[in-house]
């Protein structure tokens, strides 16, 4: 009842206020049709690969003079290049020294045999005058073991892989039989930027994101953009007019002067020269220009928020005047005639203007009905038109200030698109927004492949779209249901520390996983294949059906129940359209049968091109060269409609289909459900990094952060989604790699339990062993040095540095104390009483004050009851130490073993608090130590009066000194 018709969804209008930008205010539409299979090319069967006899690119003319015999020689040696060339793979493996990993897995070994000898010790060895302490100790020690086995066991076969974008080059955008003008055959990439929130992010990094990917190096026609408001703002849908405006210069520049990264802000930012390897010299001008065009640019949408306000003011109080002359003449004609028309209401509701004169569909500044955070309309805006088939060249730099004859000028389509949210609706967080996304776009472009973005991750490798499609287009790429990119950061301290890099997680994990089945979905920086976002399965897995059940496109009746039940129809062949049970469909996709009829056109266009040698089915080189027709009215009202928010009721949308619902990670549910099917995943580092974004650098943000993650994660270990419950297509270390994912926040109870067990034990006199021996020692040396061993080793073979892997043992212990704990108990929460777990936004502004200093964030201190374990815990253990060392000097039964046993796990605890220490700090200058040297001379006070009263009493009154 709430749906978008009775409101009355909408396609609003540009309103940007800059000049050069009336090419939005009409949009052309534009479908993608699957492009004509050659009849001569019967499916699966394998095809020839066209071999170009002549004119291989600037190939050399032929001369008189040469013989006929030379000219076929050389016309045959190109043929054995460039065969070569298109059986090259596209992507390979790069080995990681042998002799290292040969160390790694033998000390893996070693610490397996140590720890399981250590707890046996342990175990057979309780602290008989203090059972309690020995077994608290103990139940922790087995459970680290459990998570550190968890953790380590998926990091057996660390891989790298290499991409090899020349290659690509030449298989899809060299001239050819089927392709004479070698115009791309590349398919089609929908880039999809998420935003929530205009004032935690804001829209200058969101334009700045949209401008990089405008600007990357890819097929301009191939290309889509789409970015997902959540907030519904129109300061953030100008801000994005003002990019698409401002991407007429800056895209063009980008692509004549070859700039990196096509970040503006970070290339302006830029602390190198900016004219090294610089030759062209028009540079300099073009630059100074575009610098200042895009300074202009910064203080346009900096005014917008004012600029709307403003704008608003003037059209309500127009509104107002025009309600009350209505009440007077109402008033005046009831008074008049007794007629009996409505009272007209007396004040105009406070609504955001657009400047063209119109309402803001989407949230207004005074939140008001129908208009305001989860309850508005859809919105859907065409920025930037499709662009043309054809190169479009620039004009010559007389009457402009830039000279673009020779550049290509045509931009990337762009889209605004808001999805409708209605209060009684369950909206999903990111995941219904990417949904909505996936949709929209599969209607208005169906790009085969899929790149997701947040919006303060930007491209920094302009070739990177390039190095992804890679791992699709290799001759096993139909088994890729994405590939993801490491996140890195930028604006981090130094010394990062608050390990926000997670270069752990990123370079060591992520890798080890690459050799096995792939690595998670990190949530950013992922290129997906969209049938497998849709929930199909990979295709090997069909070939084999098809050839033993002899029927295509039809699910497998064999299936595991639990999985067969909600699991799409397989895949769907373009031939083999009447085969395939089209009435299944649209109880998955929904009632739109744009959407159901672009599925199988993603399907085909997202294979890689069908060789001599596989007989897997590929499509004919070529196919991807044609036209697009341009969108029209109906296909982005089509567009509209599916972005409704009743448009997945009663769909597999969330369950089997697209992001999946149900965790505020999303992100690594999404991927396991694709690894679950048996797809493959793919790890691209790239030199330089592919993508860079932002992540909070002050103490409070980042554990709210880590809070979110790990609440996620309990989601899912309470979930069906849990890895133990996963299909036979999960691979076993891939799978225990998912379970360590669900079961990591699980940890915290033991480590908190662990950080409380040295002030006990000093407090008590005792220790989790009954005296120091040598065989604890022993044991408790090997399992250091092994794990230091196995540090160095994985620092070598991932190349982050030690100190990183220090930071990260850090964050560890101080995320176990604070923010995992709770996450234990929220997910408790929900699980047991169905509470609601909120998705906090991750703040991208900089809050400091200090403008000069770029780390003011990180001084930054905002209390939260998060910190009060850790808290607790620095000052219990510095406490404990001063104490037990005064008893053990003031007494006359000093038990050295006990206090250097407890004094040492002390130590070691503070050790990892010392960050955390650091951030209650606040400012620099002031260090962590004046924490310590303060709860030192309270505990020393306090310990020496307890000594005092003890001896007094033994003593009969008299201090005496022992
Ligand atoms: O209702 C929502 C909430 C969030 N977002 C977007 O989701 C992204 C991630 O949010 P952020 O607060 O930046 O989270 P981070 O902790 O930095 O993000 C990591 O972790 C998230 C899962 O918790 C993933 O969704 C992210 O992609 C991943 O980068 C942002 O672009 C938001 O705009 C929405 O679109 N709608
Ligand atoms: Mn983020």
């Amino acid at each position: 009842m709430f749906g978008g018709s009775s409101s009355g969804p909408r396609i609003s209008t540009v309103s940007a206020s800059s000049s050069d930008f009336g090419s939005c205010t009409e949009f052309t539409n534009y479908v993608v049709t699957v492009p004509p299979t050659p009849d001569n090319n019967p499916e699966p069967g394998p095809a020839q690969i066209p071999i170009v006899k002549q004119d291989i690119g600037s190939g050399s003319p032929n001369k008189d003079q040469e013989s006929d015999d030379e000219t076929d020689l050389r016309i045959s040696e190109e043929h054995d290049t460039l065969l070569n060339k298109i059986s090259h793979p596209l992507t390979r493996i790069v080995k990681i020294s042998p002799i290292i990993i040969a160390i790694y897995r033998i000390l893996i070994v070693v610490r397996v045999l140590s720890l399981g000898l250590f707890l046996l010790w342990r175990v057979r060895n309780p602290n008989k005058k203090a059972i309690w302490l020995w077994f608290l100790s103990v139940i922790c020690e087995i459970w680290f073991a459990f998570s550190w086995l968890l953790d380590q066991i998926p990091k057996l076969f660390p891989v790298n892989h290499a991409t090899d974008i020349e290659a690509l080059k030449v298989k899809f955008e060299s001239p050819n039989e089927n392709n004479p003008t070698g115009k791309s055959d590349l398919p089609g990439i929908d880039v999809f930027v998420s935003t929530a929130d205009a004032e935690k992010e804001p829209p200058l990094v969101t334009a700045n994101t949209i401008l990089s990917i405008l600007s990357v190096d890819y097929p301009i026609e191939k290309l889509s953009c789409y970015i997902s408001d959540d907030g519904g703002s129109l300061l953030t849908f100008e801000a994005m007019a003002e990019a698409a405006s401002f991407a007429k210069i800056w895209v063009p520049f980008c692509r004549k002067h070859k700039i990196e990264p096509r970040n503006p802000e970070s290339y302006f930012g830029l602390k190198r020269d900016p004219y090294k390897d610089k030759v062209r010299h028009d540079f300099v001008r073009e630059r100074r220009y575009v610098k200042r065009g895009y300074e202009e640019f910064k203080v346009r949408v900096n005014a917008l928020s004012n600029s709307i306000r403003r704008r608003s003011d003037a059209f309500n109080s127009k509104e107002e005047i025009k309600a009350l002359e209505k009440w007077k003449n109402w008033k005046v004609k009831v008074e008049e005639d007794q007629d009996k028309e409505p009272r007209p209401p007396l004040v105009a509701p406070k609504a955001t203007w657009m400047s063209d004169g119109t309402y803001w569909p989407g949230t207004w500044a005074v939140p008001c009905l129908h208009h305001s955070r989860g309850d508005h309309a859809s919105v859907i805006q065409v920025l930037l038109d499709p662009p043309e088939n054809e190169m479009v060249k620039g004009t010559c730099g007389n009457e402009s200030a830039l000279d673009f004859e020779e550049v290509d000028m045509r931009l990337p389509m762009l889209v605004y698109v808001s999805r409708e949210k209605r209060p009684g609706y369950e909206h999903n967080k990111k995941a219904g927004a990417m949904n909505a996304l996936v949709r929209a776009s599969a209607i208005m472009s169906n790009g085969p492949f899929i790149l997701n973005l947040d919006c303060d991750h930007y491209v920094y490798n302009s070739r990177a779209f390039r190095d992804g499609i890679c791992f699709m287009m290799d001759s096993n790429g139909d088994r890729v249901c994405y590939v993801q990119f490491p996140q890195r950061f930028e604006g981090i301290d130094k010394s990062d520390r608050y390990a926000n890099k997670n270069t752990v997680f990123f370079d060591i994990n992520l890798r080890a996983l690459d050799g096995i089945q792939g690595p998670m979905y990190v949530g950013t920086g992922c290129l997906f294949r969209r049938t497998a976002l849709y929930g199909f399965g990979p295709p090997d897995y069909f070939m084999v059906e098809e050839k033993s059940s002899g029927c295509c496109g039809l699910r497998n009746k064999n299936r595991n129940p639990a999985t067969v039940a909600s699991e799409p129809v397989y895949y769907i062949d373009v031939e083999d359209e009447d085969q395939v049970d089209i009435s299944l469909i649209p109880k998955q996709f929904g009632s739109s049968s744009m959407l159901v009829n672009s599925v199988k056109v993603a399907e085909f266009q997202g294979r890689p091109l069908t060789t001599a040698h596989s007989s897997r089915r590929g499509r004919p080189p070529g196919s991807l060269t044609g036209s697009r027709e341009p969108l029209d009215y109906a296909t982005v009202n089509e567009a509209v409609n599916v972005i409704s928010c009743w448009y997945e009721d009663k769909t597999e949308w969330g369950v089997n289909v697209g992001w999946i619902y149900g965790s505020v990670t999303e992100d690594v549910v999404t991927g396991f459900r694709m690894h679950e099917k048996g797809w493959r995943s793919f790890y691209c580092v790239t030199e330089p990094d592919a993508f860079r974004g932002s992540a909070p650098i002050n103490l409070t943000d980042r554990l709210h952060q880590v809070l979110r993650w790990a609440t996620g994660s309990v989601e899912i270990f309470f979930s069906r989604n849990n890895a133990i419950f996963a299909g036979r297509k999960l691979k076993l270390l891939q799978r225990i790699a998912y379970l360590n994912v669900g079961i990591y926040p699980f940890t915290s109870i033991f480590i908190l339990t662990y950080c409380f067990l040295p002030p006990l034990s000093l407090f008590s006199g005792h220790f989790v062993v009954q005296t120091l021996t040598g065989s604890f020692l022993l044991y408790l040396l090997i399992i250091t040095l092994s794990l230091c061993g196995l540090a160095i080793l994985e620092v070598k073979w991932s190349g982050i540095t030690l100190e990183e892997w220090w930071r990260n043992e850090q964050f560890w212990l101080i995320g176990g104390t604070s923010a995992h704990i709770v996450a234990v108990l929220q997910g408790i929460l929900k699980v047991i009483a169905g509470i609601e777990i909120s998705f906090t936004l991750t703040s991208k502004s900089s809050t400091g004050d200090d403008e000069d200093d770029d780390f003011a964030d990180l001084y930054l201190f905002k209390w939260t009851a998060l910190m009060i374990p850790p808290l607790t815990i620095i000052i219990l253990n510095i406490v404990a130490i001063l104490f037990a060392v005064c008893r053990t000097v003031f007494t006359d039964n000093p038990q050295w073993s006990n206090l250097l046993g407890g004094t040492f796990f002390a130590g070691w605890v503070l050790l990892h608090m010392y960050p955390f220490a650091k951030g209650l700090m606040g400012r620099r200058g002031r260090t962590p130590t004046v924490v310590y040297v303060w709860s030192g001379l309270i505990a020393i006070c306090f310990s020496l009066l307890y000594v005092t009263i003890k001896n007094s009493e033994i003593d009969g009154g008299s201090f005496v000194l022992t």
